[in-house]
């Protein structure tokens, strides 16, 4: 390595999980990046040269040193999330999906129309997000074309890694007139705002990328399902639905179509190794095995579930199968907009599942036995298990990894987080900040190696 291929490095401690239910602690690190946003080396005093090559960057005005109280730590990944519900975050949550979906958020995300509505609800969402950590973001955004590219063009300008999806709804049984679309038309539009956001000047690296959006079953007619397969197959892209969401959505298919959501995703040519099914909720063991054979992802978003979803998510199966999955915060199924708060949201909803509800039954019989997941788990999924679903190096330290990384500071302004060294390990430490981490203690925020949050300019 040359001081040339250095963009710039940062010298810290670091914490990263390499290894799912396992965390790696390195207290100084010397993190070189380089002029692409890659990582070109992580290396410690163990290795030769290591005190040289910090004077050498010191020397060149490349290294920034982190403060006893600030932590490197990877970007989070947040797989599932509808911005333009952002500006309901928080209403409604007392319905059922059906009549929230009617209710609240049809009518909402029918403004989209509208351009000019779109454009301060996307910057709003995207910066909220990015202000929390979130270096990548899988969007659902709305039927509209020009208000979906708008979602692109924000995630390109305020530096964020994005896939976005303009969705598809064309099944008049199921949506409002006011908030439909052709079939033909909704295909020739997807294919047109596949095009758009590939060609975007800007996004010659591929920071924002399109994902075929089929909303979900219930709202697409099979020639709909069908016709984004084909797109699917013709561009290679991402694609995201909902998937087993709840017993309504689930009884829905196997009544319309006599087979489970995956099945008929598959079927469709909707199910890839770059596919990302939000909730999978009630899945059988036949559509565990489509899902490990094809490589798709689940994205676990636990606080909409517990809304939503009439049942647990069967997350320690689902990891304990090896499957591809990471963690989606579902704004505005759910109204948090922090990935560190869906960690801590899926410890909590396992660990419910594990002991159970009902005080009139003894303890045995109350819950699921052995299926709490670990706080290092929920942080791998939020970090890994996101890099993994769609399918890019992100979410570790690790030499040609993309640099989307965090700055945690434990003693930023107004903190929740009480770090005492003395008697706080490496292990307890890393545990509170997933627990405790706040919008406030995210100082930095860099993407493909470009920082695009500095809270201590
Ligand atoms: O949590 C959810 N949010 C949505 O917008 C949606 N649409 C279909 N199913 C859904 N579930």
């Amino acid at each position: 390595m040359t001081l040339n291929q250095v963009q710039f490095a940062v010298l810290g401690q670091l914490f990263h999980t390499p290894v799912k239910g396992d965390f790696e602690y390195l207290p100084q690190a010397l993190v070189c990046i380089d002029n692409l946003g890659n990582i070109l080396s992580v290396t410690t005093d163990d290795d030769s040269g290591f005190d040289a090559n910090i004077q050498q960057l010191e020397q060149a005005g490349k290294l920034t040193r982190l403060t006893d109280s600030q932590y490197l730590m990877p970007g989070m990944v947040d797989l599932h999330v509808h911005a333009p519900q952002w500006p309901q975050a928080g209403k409604g949550l007392d319905l059922p999906l059906y009549d929230w979906l009617q209710d609240y958020t049809f009518p909402l995300e029918a403004k989209f129309a509208d351009n000019s509505f779109a454009q301060p609800m996307y910057r709003s969402a995207v910066e909220t997000l990015l202000a929390n950590g979130t270096t990548s973001a899988v969007y659902f955004a709305t039927i509209h074309n020009e208000a979906s590219v708008t979602l692109a063009k924000t995630c390109l300008e305020l530096g964020q890694r994005g896939f976005v999806g303009k969705i598809n709804m064309d099944d008049a049984s199921q949506c409002p007139d006011y908030y439909l679309e052709d079939t033909v038309q909704g295909l020739a539009d997807t294919e047109q705002f596949i095009q758009d956001v590939l060609a975007l000047p800007g996004n010659e690296q591929r920071l924002v990328s399109p994902v075929v959006t089929p909303r979900f079953v219930p709202s697409c007619t099979p020639q709909m399902l069908k016709g984004l397969g084909e797109l699917t197959t013709k561009y290679k892209c991402h694609v995201q639905t909902h998937c087993s969401e709840s017993d309504w959505a689930r009884d829905y298919s196997l009544e319309h179509y006599g087979k489970s959501d995956v099945a008929i995703y598959q079927e469709m040519g909707l199910l890839t190794r770059k596919t990302i099914l939000a909730h999978s909720i009630f899945l059988s063991d036949d559509d565990c095995e489509a899902i490990k054979a094809t490589g798709a992802s689940i994205a676990h978003c636990p606080l909409s579930n517990m809304y939503f979803a009439n049942a647990a998510m069967k997350t320690r199966e689902i990891l304990d199968k090896d499957l591809h999955v990471g963690l989606g915060t579902d704004i505005s199924g759910a109204p948090v907009p922090s990935v560190f708060h869906t960690c801590l949201d899926a410890v909590n909803h396992s660990r419910v599942r594990e002991d159970g509800t009902n005080t009139h039954l003894p303890a045995p019989e109350r819950g699921e036995a052995g299926s709490r997941i670990s706080f290092l788990e929920s942080y791998w999924m939020a970090t890994v298990g996101g890099g993994l679903a769609i399918d890019t190096k992100v979410g570790l330290f690790a030499p040609e990894y993309a640099f989307d990384a965090l700055i945690i500071d434990t003693q930023a302004p107004d903190s929740d987080l009480f770090v005492i060294p003395e008697l706080d390990t490496p292990r307890d430490r890393l545990e509170k900040i997933i627990a405790l981490n706040r919008r406030t203690n995210v100082r930095k925020v860099y993407v493909q190696g470009k920082q695009v949050i500095n809270k201590d300019a």
